[in-house]
């Protein structure tokens, strides 16, 4: 049976979705009607999709309430593909901005919004270029899968990151390498990871460290939605896997480049150790109705 689907598209340094409003969540769309809704021929077009749901009415939004009673907004991410993912930090801002432009939550002065997604409670304040969401704890994943990518002449190695979702992050050599990769092509990782992962390729700017910042260009293919303008947790990722790589004295503010704008990345300790944010610019573009099939 058609029904009419109420949107909001929404971007992130080019990273775009569509956002719609279920509060219930009694709207659940197929992988099929996912699809075909981020189709950019068929559909809206778009890399991701965000269902706006109560955490009190999602399975997955009991553990978020469990870990903060104020999570009461749920992220339910789904990739271009129908896939789902557990985080999206270019999405969770993007998210913020329609749950405050819907009237549906508010960010107390100074204060942040606690926000429930498969890879727990996120907060997300205000910040200079946007917001910001502190992402949390991350980890190495002690992988280092070989990466073969199109225009890439031998495989490199790359370093598996877990940032709530799965990262394996490439060096390349230069700006030359990083403009002729062809990402129409998904990468082969070998060992390919049980769930997947969304692979980054950085380059670090000449110099890597101005005014105590470190600078990288990054690209990314993303699991489930392909070559991207930008991906937030890549961005963490990369900046995570650069700081590795340079060792001691390496700084933990980041800039990262990414063709769709500029991310901003910062390593903090926390009362559980250390927390990784991200920061960046969320837009809403425009509304429609979607008949769905
Ligand atoms: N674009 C996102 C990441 C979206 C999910 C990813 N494709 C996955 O499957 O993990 C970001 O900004 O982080």
């Amino acid at each position: 049976m058609p029904f009419d689907l109420r949107f909001t598209k929404g971007q992130g340094t080019g990273n775009d979705f569509v956002l719609f409003a279920d509060p219930e969540g009694d709207t659940e769309l197929t992988p099929g009607q996912i699809a075909a809704v981020c189709d950019r021929r068929f559909g809206v077009g778009a890399d991701g999709v965000i269902r706006a749901v109560r955490s009190a009415n999602l399975d997955a939004g009991a553990a978020a309430l469990t870990e903060d009673p104020s999570a009461v907004w749920f992220m339910d991410y789904w990739n271009a593909d129908g896939s789902v993912s557990e985080m999206c930090g270019n999405g969770i801002r993007v998210y913020a901005a329609y749950l405050l432009d819907q009237g549906f939550a508010e960010i107390p002065a100074g204060g942040a919004l606690a926000i429930g997604t498969r890879a727990g409670v996120k907060r997300v304040s205000r910040a200079a270029n946007g917001f910001q969401a502190d992402m949390g704890r991350w980890r190495l994943d002690g992988t280092e899968p070989l990466v073969r990518a199109r225009e890439l002449p031998v495989a490199r190695p790359g370093l598996g990151i877990d940032v709530g979702n799965p990262h394996v992050v490439v060096a390349l050599a230069d700006d030359g390498e990083l403009e002729r990769l062809d990402l129409g092509y998904v990468p082969i990782l070998d060992p390919v990871p049980d769930a997947g992962a969304n692979v980054e390729f950085v380059v670090p700017a000449e110099p890597l460290v101005e005014d105590g910042v470190g600078r990288i260009r990054m690209r990314v293919h993303e699991r489930g939605s392909g070559e991207t303008l930008s991906c937030g947790t890549g961005a963490v990722a990369s900046a995570l896997a650069v700081r590795h790589w340079a060792g001691s004295g390496a700084p933990n503010d980041w800039r990262v480049q990414v063709p769709g704008g500029v991310l901003g990345v910062r390593m903090f300790e926390a009362a559980d150790g250390e927390h990784v944010a991200l920061s960046g610019p969320a837009e809403l573009v425009f509304d429609g109705v979607l008949s769905l099939a």
